[in-house]
Formats: C-alpha cells, structure tokens, sequence
C-alpha cells in the first residue's frame, strides 16, 4: 500500500510538480479485481479502488492496518462511479446505482463488492458506531450553487453528514458541475480542522482538471485525469478547473464534522 506521510506548508512552496504530483495527487486505484489502498496520514484517510468484472470482490484491510478488520476501528464509505453495484455486509445487500453512497459502521465484519465497474472507497477512523446506511443520489441534501457568468454553476449533494445519514468522523458528498461550467469551490477555502480529498469523476479520457492546491498565498497546479484524487491538507485550498463538466466526490475527517466550518479566501489574495 502507497503510504502519503504529512507535508509541512513551508515545504511545499519548494517542491517540484513531480513531487507535488507524488504526494498530493493519488493515482492507478482502479486495477481489476482487488481493492488497492491509499493511505494519507493526514488524519488517516484510507482511500480504495477496484474495477468489478462480475464476480465477488472482498474488502478487507491492508496489511499496514496491523491485522484487524478494516471496520474494527474504522468507518467505510463506498461510492460506485459506474455500476450498479451490490455490496454485501455482515450477509446483508445494499444495491447501489452510479454516485449512490454506503456508508458503513464501525464493527462491520465481512465487507464485499459484486458488479461491474469502478468502485471508490473511503475510510476514516471512527469512535463509535453507527448505522450502516444507503446515502442515495435522490434523497441527498443537494444545494445548488454558482453563477454561469462565472462558469460555476454546481449541485452540491451530501450524503454523509451532520443531518443526513451519520458518522463518527467521515462527511462526504458528491458535486456535479452544471454543463458549461468548470470551477469548483471557487472562491476557496481552508479549514485547517479538517482533511479533505477530492476524487474527479466524469471526465472521460481526453478531459483534464487543472486543480489548484496549496497555502492561499502560494499555490500550485496540479493537472487531474478522470478517477484521480487530490489529498488537501487543512492548509491546503482546494478548488479547480476543468476542461468540461465534470463530478467529484469529496470526503473529510477531522475535528469535527461542520460542512460550513471553511475559512474563506478572497481570489484577490491568491498568489
Ligand atoms: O463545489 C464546491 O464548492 C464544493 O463541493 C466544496 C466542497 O464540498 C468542499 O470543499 C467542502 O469543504
């Protein structure tokens, strides 16, 4: 399992795009047939991939969780980009259609996919039990925001949340950009109590996000392909521009689970 260990702000400003790329950027999680995991230590977001063929795909822990079962003192989140998708826990089936979300409790024993497509996985450490859950697209909380003079405009739909269906630590939610608007989360924002990845999806092959990473006053791009994902520390902005339309899934955890707990920044302070 690759293994993102924490990057210092100030060290940041001196890092080369490949090293950017080699830290902040999380690639190739969708081989076929078994999970491949992420480990960020940014607050221990474990982030999975697989690519179903039609038969059943166990989930269990990587080795460098130290032997216990991925929900022995984690929760689990999973997300298919294409589908449908039936996942099986503790012999119960949760089917789930494309940008559906399962969030899974802490204590869960046997977890595994079935279907065919790409299936996307994030886990937090959790504290206390609840509830395994389908989060599905329709009944999501979803606020519109944007303007399509700004090329902005976007639905931004939670799933696992405060007021939706709940967690110890994880919250995560799916945003669709309007077609003909590109920018997401723009203007940015930090939140400094919280970790932050966003996996882009929806992009096709030929199709880029050009993802702004970094403190406010010295940020970097970080060119995106379809399915990849961007680690945001807590000092880190967040926000991007794509070369069309495009989702992204996005999952925090941290201090606490407050969507509005962002600290803005203004665009004209951007360097
Ligand atoms: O388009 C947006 O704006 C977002 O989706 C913002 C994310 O939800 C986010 O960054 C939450 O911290």
């Amino acid at each position: 399992m690759k293994i993102l260990p924490a990057t210092h702000p100030r060290e940041f400003a001196r890092l080369d795009s490949t090293e950017v790329r080699s830290r902040f950027l999380v690639e190739g999680l969708f081989d076929a047939d078994r999970v491949t995991w992420v480990n960020s230590l940014d607050d221990r977001l474990l982030l999975g991939g697989v690519t179903l063929a039609g038969a059943p795909c166990p989930v269990t822990a990587p080795a460098e969780l130290g032997g216990q079962a991925l929900c022995a003192r984690r929760e689990l989140a999973v997300v298919p980009l294409s589908g449908p998708v039936t996942v099986t826990t503790d012999g119960t089936d949760h089917r789930l259609d494309p940008l559906d979300v399962l969030y899974v409790g802490l204590g869960t024993g046997e977890i595994s996919l079935d279907g065919t497509g790409r299936v996307y996985l994030v886990s937090a450490p959790a504290h206390q039990h609840c509830p395994t859950a389908v989060a599905d697209r329709e009944k999501a909380h979803a606020t519109e925001l944007g303007e399509q003079e700004r090329a902005n405009r976007r639905t931004i739909r939670r799933h696992i949340h405060t007021d939706g269906v709940a967690s110890a630590n994880l919250v995560l939610g799916v945003t669709t950009l309007h077609p003909g608007s590109v920018w997401n989360t723009m203007p940015p924002h930090t939140h400094l109590r919280r970790t932050e990845v966003y996996l882009y999806t929806g992009l096709g092959e030929d199709d880029h996000v050009v993802h702004l990473a970094g403190p406010p006053e010295d940020t970097r791009p970080i060119i995106v392909a379809d399915d990849q994902a961007v680690i945001s520390p807590g000092w880190s902005i967040h926000s991007g521009a794509g070369t069309r339309a495009y989702s992204f899934i996005w999952a925090m955890a941290g201090e606490n689970q407050d969507y509005a707990d962002m600290d803005a920044v203004a665009v004209a302070s951007l360097r």
